[in-house]
């Protein structure tokens, strides 16, 4: 390969959200099947052909290299069928993604899920139990503008995505958006109306870009080479969430049913 940067390889599972919709005849954005890819494709920051030639990629992936980091990312996109909006996923999709990671564990450096913005803290919280010794990074992010709308959040949580997952060794699922890096299972969305709707009110965040890009590596979890690959697929859903109020009674605990306490 003579002096060619190193070349890094991500698998990008595309499950649906705003990241990929278009605005139907009634001006509602819906979720829109084969579009996606060609779209990255077609954006610069996303594929450049020119590095496409010099690598020899084949023809279902894609290439990219931001200017701060010496490696070069070559991705796949794996679109979903249907494309959900996120409202309408349920922990079957999380074991879909889950096996998927799985199966193509081996052959990639890291991972970006894309996931719509409603239920993306649960999908990346589900799959940070999911998985066990996880030595390699699993990043979900969506956006709240679509990719094909300009200006949008799309190009840039893809791209920053796809950094961290190939190059940061970070062995946590994270999640990206708005230019913070977070723990998986501490996010929460705050917010409906803004591109910056994502916190992680009890852990602190574990990297972030923009001006500069910083992890924070005494927050991310240490690594545990020794150990192969566990992942859970076994969900039972009779969980639910109760937020601790003040007259919060024993009775009120019994009307939940099957629910564990
Ligand atoms: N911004 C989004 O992705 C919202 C969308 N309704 C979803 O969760 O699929």
């Amino acid at each position: 390969m003579g002096d060619l940067a190193e070349l890094r390889k991500v698998l990008v599972l595309y499950t649906g959200g705003t990241i990929g919709m278009k605005k139907n005849h009634q001006g509602v954005l819906v979720p829109v099947p084969d579009v996606f890819t060609n779209k990255l494709k077609s954006c610069q920051e996303l594929n450049d052909p020119d590095l496409a030639r010099i690598y020899s990629v084949r023809n279902h992936e894609l290439i990219t290299k931001v200017s701060s980091c010496s490696k070069v990312i070559a991705y796949q996109v794996r679109e979903y069928h249907p494309l959900l909006d996120s409202c309408n996923m349920t922990p079957k999709e999380w074991v879909i993604i889950a096996k998927n990671i799985e199966e193509n564990y081996n052959e990639f450096d890291g991972f970006v899920v894309l996931n719509g913005t409603d239920t993306l803290a649960f999908t990346s919280s589900a799959l940070s139990f999911m998985f066990k010794n996880l030595h390699k990074p699993i990043v979900v992010t969506g956006s709240m503008i679509p990719i094909f709308e300009n200006p949008s959040d799309a190009k840039n949580n893809i791209l920053s995505s796809l950094v961290f997952a190939s190059i940061s060794d970070i062995p946590e699922v994270c999640v990206f958006f708005a230019n913070k890096l977070m723990r998986g299972n501490r996010v929460r969305k705050l917010a409906t109306s803004s591109i910056d709707c994502f916190d992680s009110p009890n852990y602190p965040i574990l990297a972030e870009t923009g001006f500069h890009c910083r992890i924070h590596r005494h927050y991310i979890l240490p690594k545990n080479d020794r150990s192969a690959l566990l992942v859970h697929t076994c969900l039972s859903e009779s969980v639910g969430i109760l937020y601790m109020f003040p007259t919060l009674s024993r009775t009120q605990e019994g009307t939940l049913g099957p629910f564990v306490l």
